[in-house]
């Protein structure tokens, strides 16, 4: 697992999140323009160059691999290149996921990139953002991560593109397993139910173990 120590405070994480944001939400703008433009060839070879020249500038200096998951020492995770939610993630719609009293909400524009049948969404993209929300459900009520072990989707009917609203909730718990319900729902009611069974690892089985496996994860860097 990619986790490791970033020794920065708040103002830090605030500061690189404003530095990147506008970025990432430039390209999904470029996504969606790319999937909806009717302008000729011609503009479109143009558009390629310029788009090549921009990604050779942005490779000069890069990590290798993903981005990984850094914490800070109060174990604030930086998840920023998740597929669901990350702030560096352009295909991500993204989810902003809030917890309160153990149920997970959110609320996301899913626009002309996430597409499956016409004018309705993919229904992998329903299930990557369940799997994320049940996830955040079932570790933010804990604080302690849980990774998804079985998560079973039922696509009520098709997802219209647009806004939708997803719920999560924690159902009930077993020594490490906990069991996360939730939906999806659009401009007419519910579209996809979900139930998952999440698992906190084994090696995690408290703070000290979680903070003590990111420290290993970050010497061995
Ligand atoms: C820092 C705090 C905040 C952090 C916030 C982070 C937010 C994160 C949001 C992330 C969101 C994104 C989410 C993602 O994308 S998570 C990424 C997708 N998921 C994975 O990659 C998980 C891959 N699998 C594994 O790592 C292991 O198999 C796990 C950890 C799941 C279990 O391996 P472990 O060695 O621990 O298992 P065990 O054999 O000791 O069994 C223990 C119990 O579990 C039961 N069981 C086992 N497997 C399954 C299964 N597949 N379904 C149902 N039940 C299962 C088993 O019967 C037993 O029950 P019982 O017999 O005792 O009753």
């Amino acid at each position: 697992m990619d986790f490791r120590f970033e020794d920065i405070g708040p103002a830090e994480v605030k500061r690189r999140i404003s530095a990147v944001e506008p970025l990432t939400e430039s390209v999904r703008d470029l996504v969606d323009a790319v999937i909806r433009t009717e302008v000729d060839d011609t503009a479109l070879d143009d558009a390629r160059r310029q788009i090549d020249d921009i990604v050779a500038r942005l490779r000069t200096e890069e990590k290798p691999g993903g981005f990984g998951v850094p914490f800070t020492r109060d174990l604030v995770g930086m998840p920023w290149g998740n597929a669901a939610t990350g702030v560096r993630n352009a295909i991500a719609p993204p989810l902003r996921p809030v917890t309160h009293a153990g149920v997970s909400t959110a609320e996301v524009t899913l626009g002309a990139a996430y597409e499956g049948p016409g004018g309705h969404v993919h229904g992998g993209v329903l299930a990557l953002l369940l799997d994320q929300l049940v996830g955040e459900c079932a570790s933010s009520g804990t604080s302690m991560p849980h990774f998804t072990g079985t998560l079973t989707v039922r696509y009520v009917r098709p997802t219209k593109l647009g806004q939708v609203s997803l719920r999560a909730e924690v159902t009930g718990t077993q020594d490490r397993k906990a069991f996360v319900s939730g939906e999806i729902h659009d401009s007419e009611g519910v579209t996809a139910e979900v139930e998952a069974i999440m698992i906190r690892p084994k090696e995690f089985a408290g703070r000290d173990e979680v903070m003590a496996a990111i420290a290993e994860a970050t010497a061995r860097d």
